[in-house]
């Protein structure tokens, strides 16, 4: 049977209460000031390859919407992230992040050293974009609903725990505070409205548990290769390694 608006929300809504990657340990080991310095950076390496993708499932996204209504209200997602002549974006104030807990901005930029299952799951999640349908790609969006909490809950672990925190090196979580609750509004509406039949809130749902999911494994995988015993994948980003390279890059 179809739901009601009001119990279909509710129903999206428990699923972030249930899945959201914000109840993954590391999270809590990050905003607690647990981490080591290399498994901070550890984390900006890889969630690097989260945001440098993002623009690039909108843009796919945007390819295959016939409406330009719905494109014109799609496409500031992009310039969040790429910028404009007049504003720096995500990418540019995630590589200040870079930058302050002491990693070469071109080598994060250059996506070397990311575990092979981030790139599983945020490649995953491009391409559930581009070959999904249109409702179960705007829904897979509304992770962000849960967001906000812990873009607020990270600004404030962050500056309590790490010297590193200021206001110009976080500028990229203060920026979605305000970014991501009009990209989910939009987002959120558009579901409830398009998903008028049981069976497109069943997809719509599928989607945004999928989504959980691309955030989980990520988290996973970063657990797993930094935080002891942990099992690095050939390839990874070794904190040793990196640093004989650039101090020899240094010299
Ligand atoms: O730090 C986070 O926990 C977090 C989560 C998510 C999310 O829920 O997918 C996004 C972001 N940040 C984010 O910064 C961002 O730009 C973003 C875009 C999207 C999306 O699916 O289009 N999710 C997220």
């Amino acid at each position: 049977m179809t739901a009601s608006r009001t119990a279909f929300e509710d129903r999206l809504r428990e699923i972030g209460r249930q899945r959201y990657h914000d109840k993954h340990p590391f999270h809590h080991l990050l905003h607690s000031g647990g981490c080591t310095a290399d498994q901070v950076r550890a984390w900006v390496i890889n969630r690097f390859y989260y945001q440098a993708s993002i623009p690039m499932k909108d843009a796919a996204f945007m390819s295959r919407v016939e409406d330009p209504a719905l494109r014109r209200a799609w496409r500031s997602r992009i310039e969040d992230h790429d910028g404009t002549d007049a504003q720096d974006g995500g990418i540019e104030r995630w590589l200040r992040l870079a930058d302050a807990v002491g990693l070469d901005r071109d080598y994060v930029a250059s996506k070397d050293g990311v575990l092979p299952a981030t790139r599983f799951a945020v490649d995953a999640y491009v391409r559930f974009v581009r070959d999904k349908s249109l409702l179960e790609a705007v829904a897979a969006s509304l992770t962000e609903l849960f967001a906000p909490k812990i873009h607020a809950a990270r600004i404030e672990g962050l500056l309590a725990n790490y010297a590193f925190a200021n206001e110009r090196s976080l500028s990229y979580f203060k920026n979605r505070l305000v970014e991501a609750p009009k990209d989910v509004a939009f987002g959120l509406s558009w579901v409830l409205d398009y998903a008028d039949t049981a069976e497109k809130q069943d997809a719509a749902a599928a989607a945004l548990i999928f989504k959980t999911d691309v955030l989980w494994a990520q988290l996973d995988a970063l657990h797993a290769a930094y935080v002891e015993p942990a099992r690095r994948p050939p390839g990874a980003w070794d904190p040793g390694t990196y640093l004989r390279a650039h101090a020899a890059k240094a010299s």
